[in-house]
């Protein structure tokens, strides 16, 4: 990401040195640094902020649909919209947050025919990053929707990491359609070779590992709300304009999502679901 060219970041900075960058388009979080850490989110230095389009990296919120599961745009409204930010607080509580909120507004309409709200929470402090992500109906009629955190976790070599605490669940591989159970405790990610895996609930404690020579890297993945779990990383023959040739081994998504049963929320509702990372 070349913030040089998005005048409409957003950045947290908690006392014990923790820091984040949300950008307004998409209302997306672009950086985590954990106090005394390294950068835990890939961005593609090949996307730029864009009216329409969708930033490569990050945390994209997906609303109200899920890839093309329905019949409006892909990945929904809510990552190429501008919103605002009606909160910021740093050092209140000793940690630093931010809120972003989206509304329905003619464009929207057009896409998506319900008057709704969201409201993205971030809050960082020490080694912690916590997201939460509120749908409200506003209109007079009930609508369902599917919502999914994007989370675009950056690693060194994709060819080290693993992803533990997916067993005993079923998937659905979304390019073939073909569905299984999920055997083992790890998920082992096969480098150069794509993987786009929806993962079914009940929601669980996840980790991403990263072995290195010298140390270990993980990250606690922990979801309130969201049922499902997306695995994607698009593999060494991406052929993505707004991504690197060689940078698929640089990131895996692990996406807390709600996909298979989409919540129903009647006028004045209100949903609300979370994901919270420790670094390690
Ligand atoms: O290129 P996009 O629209 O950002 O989508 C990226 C990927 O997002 C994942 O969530 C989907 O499971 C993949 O199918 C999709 O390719």
């Amino acid at each position: 990401m070349n913030p040089s060219k998005n005048d409409a970041l957003v950045t947290l900075r908690a006392p014990d040195g923790a820091q984040a960058t949300v950008s307004l388009h998409g209302g997306q979080l672009l950086s985590w640094i954990p106090a005394g850490g390294e950068e835990q989110l890939y961005a593609s230095p090949l996307s730029v902020p864009a009216a329409g389009s969708a930033l490569r990296g990050g945390v994209p919120v997906i609303f109200p649909q899920f890839a093309l599961q329905g019949p409006y745009p892909r990945h929904g409204i809510a990552r190429t919209r501008t919103w605002s930010l009606v909160q910021r607080e740093q050092g209140v509580q000793g940690d630093a947050l931010a809120v972003l909120r989206l509304e329905d507004d003619a464009d929207t309409l057009r896409l998506w025919p319900h008057a709704f709200a969201l409201e993205l929470t971030v809050r960082i402090a020490g080694s912690r990053l916590e997201m939460e992500l509120a749908v409200e109906n506003r209109g007079e009629a009930r609508f369902s929707f599917q919502a999914a955190l994007h989370s675009y976790w950056r690693v060194q070599d994709l060819g080290r990491v693993q992803i533990e605490g997916l067993q005993d669940r079923r998937y659905c591989e979304s390019d073939t359609g073909l569905e299984g159970v999920q055997h083992s405790h790890r998920l082992e990610l096969l480098p150069g070779k794509a993987i786009d895996r929806i993962v079914y609930g009940p929601a669980s404690t996840l980790r991403l590992v990263e072995l290195g020579e010298a140390t270990t890297r993980r990250l606690l993945i922990e979801s309130e709300g969201f049922d499902d779990v997306v695995v994607w990383n698009p593999g060494a023959d991406h052929g993505l304009p707004d991504l690197p040739a060689a940078d698929w081994q640089h990131f895996v998504c692990v996406e807390a999502a709600q996909i298979e049963h989409p919540p129903v929320l009647e006028p004045g509702d209100e949903w609300v679901a979370r994901q919270a990372l420790t670094a390690r």
